[in-house]
């Protein structure tokens, strides 16, 4: 069965619009570990626009209070690696962003980022992180990730949510089962996100052996969009004296 870690970038995001804890991020994780999330994916920046390093940290506690997963994502800045190896968390996946990158668009070429790549991957599992890459599907360099010590790869699942609905898709959706056998053969997990929402997810998960999707972006907008008729509803009827 695929997990589902949710990624919580978004209410970071919006808590910073207004600068104090509303909505508190910790107190909306522990919500979606208790509907039944698998773990939480927080993915700090340089600039810290959303989640912030403290937040990995706070984070990393209320996975642990359920049992359940964190997954820090992001580029291996030396702020990065400081917190990630003092909190320890079950996952990292390292993403190959620039830092004012609007957001992550592709993933890390195997061969020329190697050196970058291996003592990093090395620092973290000596603290006992669980290492992903985050990969683009055509990568064909995958046996390398498992060379440079990786446990892991995250499928960058972009490419997948523009096919999905238009005549490509069938193929599109080879290339990602091809990319998943292919890191399956190097001895790699395979992770996946980005973009994946409650319409191209199911599709997607036909794809044998995906252990964990990470979900954030369209997982909150559909939350705004189902909650806001009870959300409103009640503000019209609180208007209205009711
Ligand atoms: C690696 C990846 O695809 C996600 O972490 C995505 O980049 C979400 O990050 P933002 O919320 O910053 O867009
Ligand atoms: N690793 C992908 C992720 O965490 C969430 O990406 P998105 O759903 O916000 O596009």
């Amino acid at each position: 069965m695929t997990k589902l870690s949710v990624n919580i970038n978004k209410i970071a995001l919006l808590r910073n619009s207004r600068g104090r804890n509303y909505p508190d991020v910790s107190a909306f994780a522990e919500r979606c570990l208790s509907l039944g999330a698998d773990g939480i994916t927080l993915h700090p920046r340089p600039d810290q626009r959303h989640a912030r390093y403290d937040d990995v940290v706070a984070l990393h506690a209320v996975t642990a209070a359920f049992g359940r997963e964190l997954n820090v994502e992001g580029f291996p800045t030396s702020d990065f690696m400081e917190v990630v190896q003092r909190v320890r968390p079950a996952q990292c996946t390292l993403v190959p962003d620039s830092p004012d990158q609007l957001t992550s668009d592709h993933g890390w070429d195997l061969i020329r980022d190697a050196d970058l790549l291996r003592p990093v991957i090395a620092a973290l599992k000596d603290n006992g992180v669980r290492v992903s890459l985050f990969v683009d599907v055509g990568n064909q360099q995958l046996a390398l990730a498992k060379q440079l010590g990786a446990d892991r790869i995250e499928l960058y699942t972009e490419p997948y949510a523009q096919a999905f609905g238009t005549p490509g898709l069938k193929n599109v959706l080879d290339q990602f089962h091809e990319a998943a056998l292919r890191a399956n053969a190097a001895g790699l997990g395979v992770n996946a996100g980005h973009d994946l929402n409650l319409d191209n997810l199911p599709d997607f998960l036909t794809i044998p052996g995906i252990l964990e999707v990470s979900i954030g972006h369209a997982l909150i907008v559909e939350c705004l969009e189902s909650g806001i008729e009870t959300v409103l509803g009640r503000y019209c009827a609180s208007a209205a004296g009711r």
